[in-house]
């Protein structure tokens, strides 16, 4: 009979974010934690009986609970908390190797009220294209990957609801995106009207986060125009630009069935989804200006 060697199981790719209140300052802390367990496996792999298995659906709800009721100080403390917990509360479990990877987000400073609007740390990818066909330019630039996050602000609610419509409506919702955007210059090729591109960037990025922490937003779709709307109003060489936000969804995680109460309101503990995601894309144009920023952005 064939000998079983080395075996590990878990639950990988946990994305908790906990995002903690302190009054109006939020903080968050935001993982990716796989839990890989091994010990006394055998009879699972030969048998099939399940008898000395911790399903990995525990391991993956210990991740939540644990963030809820310990708190996140850090990777290193939670994955230590973790690892003793499998080891020393399972018989059947004698090693827990715990992985996790941290995102660093860093504040959006603006001027307007509370500290709940965060940029994911590691810069974004800034982007041109450039055309010219002898008479007419036409420069159009832009950016992806560029990580936001309000943890309060953000409500959806008062939607169309049919036979299919489940979702619950939401008063207090954590508002993510990976903002994709490309705006479109106005100039017309005269060497002594040339923008500063690089001052330009810099301005164009800056008012479209703090559009972001700044609104109040009731949907993606208005914050979008807010972002798009700052950019037209206090930057005069764009007249139009184009968003491609996903929806990051950010799931409240349910913990009643541990005893645990995880409410918004207390600073709470989310399921950050990757798939599927809303996608939420428009252009934003100066009155009286062409649109001429294609619709997939994919194609620019
Ligand atoms: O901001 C949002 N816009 C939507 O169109 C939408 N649809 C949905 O399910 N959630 C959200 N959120």
């Amino acid at each position: 009979m064939p000998i079983l060697g080395q075996n590990q199981y878990g639950k990988a790719e946990n994305r908790v974010v906990k995002i903690t209140r302190d009054g109006a300052t939020h903080h968050i802390k935001d993982l990716n934690v796989s839990v890989s367990l091994s010990g006394d496996m055998d009879e699972v792999h030969y048998s099939g009986s399940n008898a000395n298995v911790l399903p990995t659906d525990t391991t993956k709800n210990t991740v939540y609970a644990f963030a809820k009721e310990h708190g996140i100080e850090s990777a290193e403390q939670f994955g230590i908390h973790l690892a003793r917990h499998f080891v020393t509360s399972q018989p059947a479990i004698h090693r827990a190797r715990i992985r996790i990877e941290e995102y660093a987000w860093e504040r959006i400073e603006h001027s307007g009220e509370g500290a709940h609007s965060f940029v994911r740390q590691g810069r974004e990818t800034r982007l041109t294209q450039i055309t010219y066909d002898g008479s007419a330019w036409e420069v159009v630039s832009g950016l992806k990957d560029l990580v936001v996050m309000n943890s309060t602000d953000s409500e959806f609610w008062g939607y169309v609801k049919d036979k299919y419509t489940t979702l619950p409506e939401a008063h207090d919702r954590i508002l993510a995106t990976q903002v994709s955007a490309r705006w479109r210059f106005n100039w017309s090729g005269d060497e002594q009207q040339m923008p500063d591109w690089e001052k330009s960037y810099e301005q164009v990025r800056k008012h479209m986060l703090q559009a972001f922490a700044e609104t109040y937003s009731l949907s993606l779709q208005q914050t979008l125009y807010r972002m798009g709307a700052r950019i037209i109003d206090n930057r005069s060489e764009i007249d139009e630009v184009r968003f491609s936000l996903p929806n990051k969804h950010h799931f409240l995680v349910d913990l009643e069935p541990f005893g645990l109460k995880n409410a918004t309101a207390d600073g709470a503990v989310y399921f950050a989804a990757d798939r599927p995601y809303g996608l939420i894309e428009a252009t934003v144009l100066r009155d009286g200006r062409e649109a001429k920023i294609p619709a997939d952005l994919t194609n620019l």
